[in-house]
């Protein structure tokens, strides 16, 4: 079904992802509940529209139970503005969970740990799997880009930065990209961007999840890439299990080639003995 503007009554804005903001919205013939992410095309370079296309046609293509659900675009030409309808996520996101820990100085349970790091990884298995020669680097894994429903699943979202890999073009057009906290060593080093990275980038969200803080922290970015490069972070809060530091600890392993693939986990027993049991 093709969507018009005047289908839905716009609720409340609801934050701001890359590009544009977002708001909640109610189909008036459903009522259904959506996202629609509103952009701004008209002053945007070239290679902006081009990073904006991408994300649309990347959103269209994943289907997946934890990667946010792409529904449809509006294109308004009168305003120059896009607007992409997306999935509602009632449970927010992981960095307001992080935000409330501190708040209320509590700690995430790490059952709850061992779902978010599941369902991830999961995501980024199909995400980086070969489909129909290309895969799809996310660019900017961070707890402000993954979502909860209202079972406390987890989706990620906001492929804003996100590229495809195709077979005849080896890496994404530019490297430095993302949060710089999240940054990885090899892009920190003007490397390119590649699917390691996007492992390096979970590693950290998994880590701010257990600590509240980001396993590497700077002033600035030369300070940030110095940290990063060594390689040393704390062991996350006493309280969490060995294994899960383990984990951690090959996540955040500096060099790309030792540091496992997202499916380097498909058949690790200590994984697979913390699967959550609806699983
Ligand atoms: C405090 N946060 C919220 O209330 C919140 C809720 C209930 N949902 C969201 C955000 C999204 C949401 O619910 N679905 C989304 C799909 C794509 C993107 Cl970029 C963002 C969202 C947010 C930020």
């Amino acid at each position: 079904m093709a969507y018009k503007l005047n289908d839905f009554e716009v609720l409340e804005l609801i934050g701001s992802g890359s590009f544009g903001s977002c708001y909640k919205v109610r189909c008036k013939h459903t009522h259904e509940l959506l996202v629609w992410k509103v952009i701004d095309y008209g002053c945007m370079p070239e290679e902006k529209k081009q990073l904006l296309v991408t994300e649309v046609t990347l959103l269209r293509d994943l289907r997946h139970p934890h990667i946010v659900r792409y529904f449809d675009r509006i294109v308004c030409k009168e305003t120059k503005q896009l607007y992409i309808l997306i999935e509602y996520c009632p449970g927010g996101d992981l960095a307001t969970v992080i935000k409330s820990c501190i708040k209320s100085n509590t700690y995430v349970e790490e059952r709850f740990v061992w779902r978010v790091f599941h369902q991830l990884i999961s995501a980024l298995q199909t995400c980086h799997s070969w489909i129909s020669s290309t895969i799809i680097l996310h660019r900017d894994i961070k707890p402000a880009n993954v979502f909860l429903d209202d079972g406390g699943n987890v989706k990620l979202g906001d492929f804003g930065l996100a590229c495809r890999l195709d077979a005849d073009q080896p890496g994404c057009i530019e490297t430095m990209v993302g949060t710089p906290f999240y940054m990885s060593p090899e892009v920190m080093k003007g490397e390119m961007y590649n699917s390691k990275s996007d492992v390096w980038s979970l590693g950290c969200l998994i880590y701010e999840l257990c600590s509240l803080k980001p396993p590497f922290h700077a002033q600035n970015i030369k300070e940030l890439a110095s940290k990063v490069t060594k390689g040393r972070f704390e062991r996350i809060p006493v309280h969490y299990s060995d294994s899960l530091q383990r984990v951690l600890n090959h996540l955040l392993l500096v060099n790309q080639e030792q540091r496992p693939s997202v499916f380097d986990f498909i058949c690790d027993s200590v994984i697979l003995s913390h699967l959550p049991s609806e699983s």
